[in-house]
C-alpha cells in the first residue's frame, strides 16, 4: 500500500447537498485539486450521464460508476466528491470501508432537505428526479440518509451555511485525525483528534439519548459551556454537573452525589453521560457511565494532553480510595471520544508538560518515532504557552504526538481490553509512579510520577542486565529536556515498596513490573531479586 495515492477526503451526500460546490471551496482552500465522480465518469464514458442512463440504464450506469470511484480511491490525491447514488452500491461501500480503514475521511455533507431538494431541481439534468422531482428526492432521502450515516467517518451539517462557510466546516473536519479502536470485546469507537471536533458531540452520541450529564471540573468551564451549548442546540436536556477538580473528584463520595443526581432527574438507561476535563474527570465520568444502571453510554471530552493521549481512551474508569490510586473502577468502553485540539489553549504550562510523560512512556514502550518528535521539538514542547498554540507550528508537531500515542494506547486495549497480559505494558512506569503520588498526597501530578517511575523501570532493566546503561542515560535525558522530574527524594523505602506491593499488577505477595529490553521492547518482570528493586529505586533518589 505504501506509496499509493489516496483522496484526502471523499464527499458524499444527498442530490443538491453542495458536494461539488463546497468540494471545490475545499479544494482551494486546501490548495489541492479537486474531483467530481460524475465528470469523470462524462469523460470515461465520452457522454453526459442523462444520455448513458437513457442509453444503457441504472444497471450499467452503476456499474460504470463503480469502476470510476474505486480506480479513483487509489490514485486520487485531493478531494474527490461522489455522485449522489454512488454509496449506494455495495461494491463502493466496500471501497469506501477500505479507505476508511486506511486512515481515509468519507464525509457526509448534510444540508438542509428544503435547501438541497430546491437547488437539486434548479439544476436540472438528474434522471434520478425524473417525474416529480419533490417527491423523488424525498423518497430517495429517506433510503440513502441512514446508508450515508452509517458509510461516512464524518458527518457534516451544512444547514443555512454558505458555501465557504461549510467549506471551512469541513476543512476542520477533514483535518483531524481518527485513531479507531476496535476489538473482539469492544464495540468500535473512534478518537477524533483536531481544533474543533468537539462539534461533532451530537453525531457521537446519537439519537437514543434525551437527557446527558455534562461531568466537568471547574476550570474547564468555558469548554463544558461549549459542549452545553452544543448539546442543546442538539436538542439534548443537558444536566451540569461540577465536580472538585483533580484527584478529589476520583471519591466514592463524588460519585455517590452523581448517582444522586442523576436518581433525581430521572436517568434511564437510554440516557448519556459526557465526561469534560483531565483525567481524573473522565475517569470519574466513566465510572459513573459504568455503574449508573449498570451501564450507560459516556462520551469523553478530554481538554489535557494526558486525558488526550491516554486517560480518554481504553475505557479504564475508576476512582482512588485512601488505601491508593485507581483501586476501585471498571473496564468501560466509551463511545467516543473528542480530543479538541482547542481546549488546550487555556491549559497551564506545566500540565501541558506532564501530560508529555505518558507520551514519552508509549514512546519507550511501542513507538521510537515519538521519541524522535520529543527529541526534535523539545524546546518549543517545554515552552507550551496555550494562548499561542492554536497559531503556533507547534499544534501540528501536538497532533501528531497526540495520534501516535493514542494509536499505541488503541493498539494494547484492542487486543487486551481487561489487561490480561499486553495492556499490562501501557503500566510501564505506573509501579513506582503511583507510589509517588500516593506518598504525596496526590500534590504530584500523574504524569510527573510517571516519568520517575520509567527512569526508575528503565535502572530496574538495566541492574537485570535487560538494557545498557546508555538507555537509563537516554530516560534521564530525554525526560529532562522535556522539563520533567526524573528524581524523587521525599519517601521512605518501606513505604514505597509497602505501596508497590498493592499495584494492581502484583499477585499475592509477588511484584510484577514492566521492564524494558529495548525501545519498543517491554516485557514482564515477575517477582524481581528484592535487592534490585531497592537499589533501583536508590538511583532515582539521585
Ligand atoms: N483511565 C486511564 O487509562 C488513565 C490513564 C492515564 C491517567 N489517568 C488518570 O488521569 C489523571 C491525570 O489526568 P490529568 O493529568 O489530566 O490531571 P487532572 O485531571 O487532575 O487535570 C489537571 C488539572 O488541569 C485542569 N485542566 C484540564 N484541562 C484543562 C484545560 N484545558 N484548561 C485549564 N485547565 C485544565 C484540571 O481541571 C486540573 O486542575 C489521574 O487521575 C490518572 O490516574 C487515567
Ligand atoms: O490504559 C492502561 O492500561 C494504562 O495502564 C494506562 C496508564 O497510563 C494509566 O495511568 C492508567 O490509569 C493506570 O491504570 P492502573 O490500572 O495502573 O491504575
Amino acid at each position: 500500500m505504501s506509496g499509493m495515492r489516496r483522496p484526502v477526503a471523499v464527499i458524499i451526500g444527498m442530490m443538491g447537498a453542495g458536494k461539488t460546490r463546497v468540494g471545490k471551496e475545499v479544494a482551494q482552500m486546501m490548495n489541492l485539486p479537486f474531483a467530481d465522480a460524475d465528470n469523470e465518469i462524462e469523460h470515461d464514458a465520452g457522454m453526459r450521464i442523462p444520455e448513458y442512463f437513457e442509453k444503457y440504464g441504472e444497471p450499467e450506469f452503476r456499474r460504470l460508476e463503480s469502476d470510476v470511484v474505486l480506480d479513483m480511491l487509489e490514485d486520487f490525491d485531493g478531494i474527490f466528491s461522489l455522485g449522489g447514488g454512488a454509496p449506494m452500491t455495495p461494491s463502493i461501500q466496500e471501497g469506501l470501508a477500505q479507505y476508511i480503514a486506511d486512515g481515509g475521511k468519507v464525509v457526509y455533507l448534510m444540508a438542509d432537505p428544503e435547501e438541497a431538494m430546491e437547488r437539486a431541481n434548479r439544476g436540472g439534468g438528474r434522471p434520478m428526479l425524473n417525474g416529480d422531482a419533490n417527491e423523488r428526492w424525498k423518497k430517495l432521502y429517506k433510503e440513502r440518509d441512514p446508508v450515508f450515516r452509517s458509510v461516512a467517518n464524518v458527518h457534516v451539517g451544512t444547514r443555512g451555511q454558505s458555501p465557504q462557510a461549510a467549506a471551512r466546516k469541513l476543512m476542520e473536519m477533514i483535518d483531524q485525525r481518527i485513531v479507531h479502536v476496535t476489538g473482539s470485546t469492544i464495540e468500535p469507537y473512534d478518537v477524533r483528534i483536531g481544533e474543533g471536533v468537539m462539534g461533532q458531540l451530537a453525531q457521537v452520541l446519537g439519537s437514543k439519548p434525551a437527557k446527558v450529564a455534562l461531568i466537568h471540573t471547574q476550570p474547564v468551564q468555558r469548554h463544558s459551556d461549549r459542549a452545553r451549548t452544543l448539546l442543546r442546540q442538539a436538542g439534548y436536556d443537558a444536566y451540569d454537573i461540577v465536580i472538585p477538580d483533580a484527584e478529589a473528584g476520583k471519591t466514592i463520595e463524588v460519585a455517590n452525589g452523581i448517582w444522586q443526581r442523576l436518581g433525581d432527574e430521572g436517568f434511564t438507561r437510554s440516557d448519556a453521560i459526557v465526561g469534560l476535563g483531565g483525567g481524573a474527570a473522565t475517569d470519574l465520568a466513566g465510572f459513573v457511565a459504568a455503574t449508573w444502571m449498570r451501564g450507560i453510554r459516556y462520551v469523553n471530552c478530554p481538554t489535557s494532553l494526558l486525558a488526550m493521549v491516554d486517560a480518554s481512551t481504553g475505557g479504564k474508569t475508576g476512582i482512588n480510595t485512601p488505601q491508593g490510586k485507581n483501586l476501585v473502577g471498571s473496564f468501560y468502553t466509551p463511545a467516543g471520544v473528542l480530543a479538541d485540539l482547542k481546549s488546550l489553549a487555556s491549559l497551564p504550562n506545566d500540565i501541558f508538560i506532564e501530560g508529555l510523560g505518558e507520551v514519552a512512556k508509549s514512546g519507550f514502550i511501542m513507538d521510537p518515532e515519538i521519541l524522535q518528535i520529543l527529541e526534535d521539538h523539545a524546546g518549543e514542547l517545554r515552552a507550551f504557552d496555550g494562548s499561542t498554540f492554536l497559531d503556533s507550528g507547534l499544534k501540528d508537531v501536538v497532533a501528531e504526538l497526540i495520534e501516535h500515542t493514542v494509536s499505541v494506547k488503541a493498539y494494547h486495549v484492542s487486543a487486551d481490553l481487561k489487561e490480561a497480559g499486553l495492556r499490562e505494558f501501557l503500566n510501564y512506569g505506573h509501579t513506582l509512579g503511583h507510589a509517588i503520588e500516593k506518598l504525596e498526597h496526590f500534590r504530584w501530578r500523574h504524569g510527573n510520577a510517571v516519568a520517575v517511575g520509567c527512569v526508575y523501570a528503565a535502572e530496574l532493566s538495566h541492574l537485570l542486565g535487560y538494557i545498557d546503561q546508555n538507555l537509563v542515560d537516554y530516560h534521564r535525558s530525554l525526560l529532562g529536556s522535556l522539563g520533567l522530574p526524573t528524581s524523587w527524594n521525599n519517601g521512605t523505602w518501606d513505604d514505597v515498596l509497602a505501596l508497590m506491593h498493592r499495584d494492581k499488577k502484583a499477585r499475592g505477595n509477588k511484584l510484577r513490573f514492566v521492564v524494558l529490553e529495548g525501545v519498543g521492547h517491554p516485557i514482564h518482570l515477575e517477582d524481581p531479586p528484592a535487592d534490585a528493586v531497592e537499589e533501583a529505586f536508590r538511583r532515582i533518589q539521585q
